[in-house]
């Protein structure tokens, strides 16, 4: 063990929900392993959203499925993939704190649904076409409240209502092809709130949106998360989203959270160089009529990643030590770590 390395579940004041420490979710290939989730530290408190940021491939949905034990059965790609080491600690409600990854099959069950819910990009793939939503939405209350079927229906409606579906008492008995891409969306986090839920995971679900329904959905989410003070994790690539959404961001790169911190700290004061490079090639991080800088260079390949820091081969600060050693997460500031001998260097 290290003595720099510190996980930001350090900082006082923040009551965790859930910790996450040197996770390891590795998927075993034809062509080798994919070790797509690679020493993951991070953390979320109690109402607090955290954001996961990070280039397509670089293991955030992977985060998500392993948190909710599953990866088998919405992972892209034929292989299924594994936890070989780390903790995910989740503290419900009530109760003790469990590792998420050694509770039982049945207790994950009665977890997910009641105490931690995801939402996907694709609201489409999650509905069941052949049963009304009012259905879909009931099932969850009933296992998990065992309340009678008239109750759960009226829960059901009450919940429409409350994500913002119009006329709920007749929309309760739509079909989902019967409703639009953003009103599939609101449904699917109707389903999520059922069970009023601690933590929330909601991986890229606007991405299939168009722009105005897409800022209708971020709104209705904060409101959601305001008004029932449940923890948020939020995984998204848009970093003009996090500055609206966020407390705290986690930036990932190649299967490893390179910088975390509170959102307004690591926007405008980035520690890490991949951080600051995205920031530099997003409209928004770049500031208002800067030139946008690509980062040059691709992600490495996941079967084979760079030695030590893995974004030393498209690191313009990158010294020889940086291509031998793996830095640990150091802080850098306050409730703020960074994965970086350079970021003094960095914020000089
Ligand atoms: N079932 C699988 N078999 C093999 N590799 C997989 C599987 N699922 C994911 N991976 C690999 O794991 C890595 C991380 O994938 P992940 O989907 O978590 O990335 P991401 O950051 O969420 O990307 P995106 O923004 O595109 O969703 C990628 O290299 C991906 O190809």
């Amino acid at each position: 063990m290290l003595s720099a390395d510190v996980s930001p579940k350090a900082a006082a004041g923040r009551r965790p929900v859930l910790e996450i420490d040197d996770l390891k979710t590795w998927f075993h290939t034809d062509a080798g392993i994919v070790k797509a989730v690679n020493g993951v530290t991070l953390s979320v408190a109690h109402g607090e959203t955290l954001a996961i940021v990070g280039e397509s491939g670089s293991g955030k949905s992977v985060t998500g499925l392993t948190v909710m034990r599953l990866l088998g059965r919405q992972s892209s790609g034929g292989a299924r993939g594994r936890v070989e080491g780390g903790s995910i600690r989740f503290q419900a409600r009530d109760g003790e704190p469990v590792d998420l990854i050694g509770v039982s099959d049945a207790e994950m069950a009665r977890i997910r649904g009641r105490d931690i819910a995801m939402i996907f990009q694709d609201p489409m793939s999650s509905l069941n076409p052949v049963f009304p939503i009012g259905d879909q939405i009931a099932e969850p209350i009933r296992i998990h409240k065992r309340v009678d079927r008239r109750k759960a229906r009226q829960m059901a409606v009450d919940l429409l209502r409350d994500v913002g579906i119009t006329d709920p008492d007749r929309r309760v008995d739509a079909f989902p092809h019967q409703l639009s891409g953003g009103m599939r969306q609101r449904v699917m986090i109707a389903i999520a709130l059922a069970c009023d839920p601690v933590l929330l995971i909601a991986d890229e679900p606007t991405t299939a949106l168009d722009v105005t329904i897409q800022a209708q959905i971020i709104m209705l989410l904060k409101r959601l998360q305001r008004e029932r003070g449940m923890a948020l994790i939020f995984v998204t690539h848009d970093l003009k989203l996090v500055e609206e959404i966020a407390d705290q961001v986690a930036v990932m790169y190649a299967s490893q959270i390179v910088e975390q911190g509170p959102a307004s700290a690591v926007l405008a004061h980035p520690r890490h160089p991949y951080t600051k490079a995205l920031l530099a090639c997003t409209p928004h991080g770049a500031g208002h009529g800067a030139r946008l800088v690509p980062i040059p260079g691709v992600l490495p390949n996941p079967l084979d990643p760079p030695a030590g820091c893995r974004f030393h081969p498209r690191c313009s600060l990158a010294v020889a030590e940086c291509a031998a050693t793996l830095p640990v997460l150091e802080t850098v500031g306050a409730d703020h770590v960074a994965r970086c001998f350079r970021w003094r260097e960095l914020a000089s």
